[in-house]
């Protein structure tokens, strides 16, 4: 095989906007593609590029989610900017968006409003810790008192829902007049990328973490064995190293690692990787199954869970759930049976957030946490967050 090593030149993130609807998200990051297209640095992405997402099948569940992707002088980024309301819940609550940090856009004319409060309560949720604010549309409104108002309103929103919200960036910007070329406006997206570039942190934990891959395919290669695809969820991997298959239950030794066709030398969390494995037959290994260090996961049956359950409006259930339910759970890339005990509350609706505990039909590495999707009959009814495991 002669092919060019993949080469890594600035650290990468995964950041998203999140916000109310009209806030003004998608524009935003029109915005931001083009302040830095001008900098040499990104390709433009036009509002209707972004807002014209496709549907991508992910981790079993159809979610729809935007990427762009674009560079600062210090820093790679994987931008995600979601459609609607239901793809926030989702995307967020599986862990599906993954984000290491988030844009929160509040329109500077209406200040904060139900979503805004809402993503920043599952932003939470999911364990992401550092959020920046682009206060929007800071254009139109004329009384600069007001705008301090809102400032002061969202910094108390996040205080409350245990950020630093005194000394989180609060950047006034518009998205629409940086679009337009207007110089005062884009200086306000450079200021925006600036406080996201200094003021969340890289991700290391996960690169230090032990290695972890969700098995997504399994394919042969003729002569060379069995390899397994995925994006490593944490920790580094190297040829050589050896490696647990959990669900396989064998333990075995990389002989090989490429990604997007080009051999590497380590694969780090968060690239998509090709994996040879030495002496595994092709038919033990699963899609669902996990490539982890040796004794770095323990797999489990039972654990406890907040969980949301969409609502009718959002492709949920339109009846309640009860004590003895028993859906799917789409746990990483695994599809396992569960059996719901709701505790005391016996019963559940659709738009409610409740906590239960599951019995999985096999083990699985579960920690606390970790996203998942509950679904039945081919949709997605539930979103949920292991708390605990037993
Ligand atoms: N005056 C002004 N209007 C803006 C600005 N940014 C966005 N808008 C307008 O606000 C409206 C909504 O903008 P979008 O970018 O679609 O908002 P969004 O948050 O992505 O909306 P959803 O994806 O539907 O939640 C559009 O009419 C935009 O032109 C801004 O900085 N100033
Ligand atoms: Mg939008």
């Amino acid at each position: 095989m002669s092919k060019t090593a993949y080469v890594r030149t600035k650290p990468h993130l995964n950041i998203g906007t999140m916000g109310h609807v009209d806030h003004g998200k998608t524009t935003l990051t029109a915005a931001i593609t083009k302040v830095l297209a001008e900098r040499g640095t990104g390709t433009f992405v036009p509002f209707d590029r972004i807002d014209r997402a496709p549907e991508e099948a992910a981790r079993g569940i159809t979610i729809n989610i935007a990427h762009v992707e674009y560079e600062t002088d210090t820093r790679h980024y994987a931008h995600v900017d979601m459609p609607g309301h239901a793809d926030y819940v989702k995307n967020m609550v599986t862990g599906a968006a993954q984000l290491d940090g988030a844009v929160l856009v509040v329109s500077a004319l209406d200040g904060i409003m139900p979503q805004t409060a809402e993503h920043v309560l599952l932003a939470r949720q999911v364990g992401v810790d550092h959020i920046v604010v682009a206060l929007n549309k800071a254009d139109g409104a004329g009384d600069e008192e007001l705008v301090d108002l809102v400032e002061l309103e969202v910094r108390d929103l996040l205080t409350a829902q245990g950020y630093p919200g005194d000394s989180v960036p609060v950047v006034r910007v518009s998205g629409l007049k940086a679009l337009e070329g207007d110089p005062r406006w884009t200086a306000s997206i450079e200021a925006l990328l600036d406080a996201v570039d200094t003021y969340v942190p890289m991700p290391e934990r996960y690169v230090d973490a032990p290695f972890l891959l969700p098995v997504e395919n399994v394919l042969t290669i003729t002569g060379r064995g069995t390899v397994v695809t995925g994006a490593v969820e944490r920790g580094r991997l190297r040829v050589g190293d050896r490696v647990s298959v959990l669900g396989a239950d064998v333990e075995t030794v990389v002989t090989g690692l490429e990604t997007f066709g080009k051999p590497m030398d380590e694969a780090q969390a968060g690239d998509n990787v090709a994996v040879l494995l030495r002496g595994v037959p092709r038919d033990a290994v699963r899609r669902g199954h996990v490539v982890a260090a040796p004794g770095s996961v323990v797999p489990a049956r039972r654990f406890s869970a907040q969980v949301y359950l969409l609502s009718g409006r959002e492709g949920g259930r339109t009846t309640p759930v009860a004590t003895g339910y028993r859906p799917q759970f789409y746990i990483r890339t695994a599809d396992v049976v569960g059996d719901v005990d709701l505790g005391a509350a016996a019963v559940a609706r659709p738009g409610e957030t409740v906590r239960m505990t599951v019995e999985l039909g096999r083990e699985v590495p579960l920690e606390p946490g970790l996203g998942f999707a509950v679904r039945e009959g081919g949709r997605t009814v539930g979103a949920g967050t292991v708390t605990a495991v037993e």
